[in-house]
């Protein structure tokens, strides 16, 4: 249950009266989610989001996520913009942590994706990089591979090892290739960054919402297909592929973006998948040394992304993202 700060009902009451969306009637900590603390609110008027940023989210960065979902809104697309104050505010501060108010989107959270919706959210994907196209403000991906060699000595050699005997090296292999093969001259845009499952709202087969933008950023959009297919295509411990998960979603994204050879090659998707794989492994086993006793959280595996590094790194799997 990702709750770090909790407050009182009284003092979310209180907060609500800044706004113009009727008075309290519950307010329930989300159980999913590991970044921020998130509540479920219910007014007399409608169902919203409140959202308090913790530790990876600088709330210097909140303007660049307002207007990109205000962007992507305004063309269509179902995300959730944050709501404004009575005096257009819409970056507020509660129980010490900068906080939004958010609207809430309808469907369900997947764990276990099929091909059939893995279709829609490859497709969704493709919706939003092209609807962000024209999208003007930048930010640099602070999870982008600038950042991961002081990551892996930030999480340190011993704790990698008591992890998992040999992952040290394995990290210290991946970071190598990408240190001398990653496309860093690419063309940049918007990218979500982590479209995982559980950031995909689902009614039945149909996406009705993509959310938690708070990794967005400019960067390669192959690379997030390659975090979304990292994210996606495998059993949620890493230990098995899914084939048809993997063709459906490719599917999706290239039924809406033209598949430019040089930009979605093989080899190219390939490295770029073992460095999604790699972010994930090193942010994970980050939280699992540090997440605080006391926080509402469920710690995620970060060996669900050595298996899936490990499985990108094969030579045999060559072929997966093969046009
Ligand atoms: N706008 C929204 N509408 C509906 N549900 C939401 C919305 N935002 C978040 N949620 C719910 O809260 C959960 C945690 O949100 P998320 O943004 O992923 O948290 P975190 O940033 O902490 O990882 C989601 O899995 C979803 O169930
Ligand atoms: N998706 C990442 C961690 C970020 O959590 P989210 O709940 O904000 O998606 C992971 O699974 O490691």
């Amino acid at each position: 249950m990702a709750v770090y700060t909790r407050v009182a009902s009284e003092d979310i009451a209180t907060f609500l009266e800044r706004y113009d969306v009727g008075t309290l009637r519950s307010a329930k900590g989300i159980a999913e989610g590991v970044e921020n603390s998130n509540y479920l609110i219910e007014t007399s008027k409608d169902r919203y989001i409140l959202t308090l940023y913790e530790k990876r989210v600088d709330p210097a960065d909140l303007p660049f996520f307002i207007a990109l979902l205000d962007h992507l809104a305004e063309r269509g697309l179902a995300v959730p913009p944050m709501i404004a104050d009575k005096n257009g505010e819409k970056i507020q501060t509660l129980a010490g942590r900068t906080a939004c108010l958010i609207r809430y989107l309808p469907g369900i959270s997947l764990t276990q994706p099929t091909a059939e919706q893995a279709l829609s959210a490859g497709r969704a994907l493709g919706d939003m990089h092209l609807a962000a196209e024209d999208f003007s403000m930048q930010r640099a991906n602070s999870m982008g591979p600038e950042s991961w060699h002081a990551l892996a000595e930030d999480i340190g050699a011993d704790a990698l090892q008591e992890i998992s005997p040999g992952l040290a090296d394995v990290i210290a292999i991946t970071l190598a290739d990408i240190d001398a093969h990653w496309p860093a001259d690419a063309p940049k845009s918007p990218i979500h960054a982590d479209l995982f499952p559980d950031n995909v709202l689902m009614l039945g087969d149909d996406v009705t919402g993509i959310i938690d933008f708070y990794f967005s950023c400019t960067d390669i959009r192959a690379y997030d297909l390659a975090v979304t297919h990292s994210a996606w295509c495998f059993s949620e411990d890493g230990a098995h592929f899914d084939k048809a998960i993997s063709e459906a979603l490719l599917d999706g994204y290239f039924s809406v973006i033209a598949r430019e050879p040089q930009e979605f090659a093989a080899d190219r998707l390939t490295l770029l998948a073992r460095g999604a794989a790699l972010r994930f492994l090193l942010s994970r086993a980050y939280d699992w040394i540090h997440t605080p006793p006391d926080a509402l959280v469920t710690r995620k595996d970060p060996m669900a992304f050595a298996h899936r590094l490990a499985f990108y790194s094969d030579p045999a799997r060559a072929n997966i993202f093969a046009a």
